[in-house]
């Protein structure tokens, strides 16, 4: 087995930016390669509905469903599969389910209004999503996490209809993801995955209801698919290949860190793993911990492939360089591994989720912390924020004048109306005065 030789990048040098760009990037010819290709499945879903997501369901997930009926899963199938799980997959899951519904309860936004002196009433009205279409990944790795993740602040929420869609390689559905779909209140489970699946819970097929938003994480094929749909749905973020920036100061077990870095690497060839530190020497050992580790993984060939083609360490000066690279990048998960977290938070304004501290190993966060999962990748958390209770939410706003208050909207309203040239606006409000 070669050892790996992990790209190194130095912020002192001059082209510094341009190389960070390169290595955080997609390559523009695949990129478009693959916006091409889902474009496609896309338009052929919206043409063809059952057909052609039965065709893309056989061909990309090596099934031989028939009809799309068989598609949908009983209902009954999750309860089974709840009954029958392991007692010791049972409790880990429900005391997941448990953390992040504690979580999600503090997210749930409330309606709000006030009333003016003349008596006018303005106000917020939040209301729930009447359907919310679920991406749960199940490509490379089946995520029963992504399950709770998805449907518990949607159920929090108290949307209407809870639409789950995973995809099932070679047939093999995995009794732990319909568990957590039982355990987390889902109330219809479909078999299918990657842009086909995005397209049919947007656009709706014969068998696949059209939903109000679609949200979760997947692969690039998915998060393709989520931005080109947008529109006719909401979408919730681009949660695409997994992300992991660690800052360490040094002083963490080098075997750690290389591991945390394995535990976003195995997830995708596409997925980024990046260690920043001011200590070159450190950097070195967690190439060498890396080289010692990588054997001894399942993954390691998933691994490889990411750390090789997307993976980096950056050298910087101080951890204040350090945290200032680390705004740039806008990382999905961001590990202090330092003496003092907290100081350095102060410095991070750019990340979907911040690990604090060296016993925060950001796999905790991925199963049970009780914060969501499903995080913004691609450097979107410059604007994006973890899924969250808010997603399920819509906002209306209230305005109910009284009389007297009529009148004196009414005079403001005629004035700037009439600057707009806009007389119905105008008589419109002046009738009430
Ligand atoms: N950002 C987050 O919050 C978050 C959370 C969990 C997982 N993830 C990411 O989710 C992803 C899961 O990926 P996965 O592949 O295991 O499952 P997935 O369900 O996202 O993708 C599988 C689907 O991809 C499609 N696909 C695969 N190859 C294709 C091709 N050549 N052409 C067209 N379609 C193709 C198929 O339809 C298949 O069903 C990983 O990248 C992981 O890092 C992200
Ligand atoms: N790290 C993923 C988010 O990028 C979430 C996950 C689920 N299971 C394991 N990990
Ligand atoms: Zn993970």
């Amino acid at each position: 087995m070669t050892a790996i030789k992990m790209l190194r990048l130095d912020s002192a040098a001059i082209d510094f930016e341009k190389q960070l760009q390169a290595r955080l990037a997609w390559d523009a010819s695949d990129d478009l390669e693959i916006h091409k290709r889902v474009l496609d499945i896309i338009a052929d879903i919206k043409k063809r509905g059952d057909k052609a997501l039965l065709e893309y369901t056989n061909r990309f997930d090596g099934t031989s469903f028939k009809t799309a009926a068989a598609l949908e899963l009983a209902p009954g199938a999750l309860k089974t599969a709840w009954d029958t799980l392991p007692s010791t997959q049972a409790i880990a899951l429900q005391t997941a389910a448990d953390r992040v519904l504690a979580y999600a309860e503090h997210q749930k936004l409330q309606s709000w209004q006030y009333t003016e002196l003349d008596g006018t009433v303005l106000g917020q009205k939040v209301t729930a999503l009447d359907k919310a279409g679920l991406y749960v990944p199940g490509g490379k790795a089946a995520y029963p996490s992504s399950v709770l993740m998805n449907a518990i602040p949607a159920k929090v929420a108290g949307v209407g209809e809870l639409i789950m869609v995973v995809p099932t390689p070679r047939g093999e559905t995995n009794a732990l993801v319909l568990a957590a779909a039982y355990v987390a209140g889902v109330d219809r489970v479909f078999t299918i995955g990657g842009a086909q699946a995005v397209a049919a819970l947007a656009y709706g097929t014969e068998s696949i209801p059209a939903v109000d938003k679609i949200v979760g994480p997947g692969n690039i094929y998915v998060a393709t698919a989520k931005k080109l749909v947008f529109g006719q749905v909401g979408i919730d973020m681009i949660a695409g290949p997994s992300e992991i920036l660690i800052i360490c100061d040094g002083q963490t077990n080098p075997d750690w860190i290389a591991m945390d870095m394995f535990s976003q690497a195995e997830h995708d060839e596409n997925a980024q793993a990046i260690l920043i530190s001011d200590d070159a020497a450190f950097l070195q050992q967690v190439e060498t911990s890396i080289n010692k580790l990588l054997p001894e993984m399942e993954r390691a060939d998933i691994i490889r492939a990411s750390l090789t083609g997307r993976g980096a360490f950056i050298k910087v000066a101080n951890l204040s360089e350090a945290a200032q690279v680390a705004n740039r990048i806008a990382p999905e998960h961001l590990e202090l591994s330092v003496a003092e977290p907290e100081a350095l938070c102060e410095q991070i304004h750019n990340a979907g989720a911040i690990f604090m501290g060296r016993f925060t190993a950001e796999a905790l966060g991925d199963y049970c912390a009780g914060p969501n999962h499903v995080l913004p990748t691609s450097s979107t958390a410059r604007y994006s924020s973890p899924l969250g209770v808010y997603d399920f939410q819509k906002r209306s706003s209230l305005i109910n004048c009284s009389a007297v208050g009529a009148q004196n909207l009414g005079k403001i309203a005629s004035v700037l109306a009439r600057g707009e040239s806009l007389t119905a606006h105008a008589r419109s409000a002046e009738f009430r005065i």
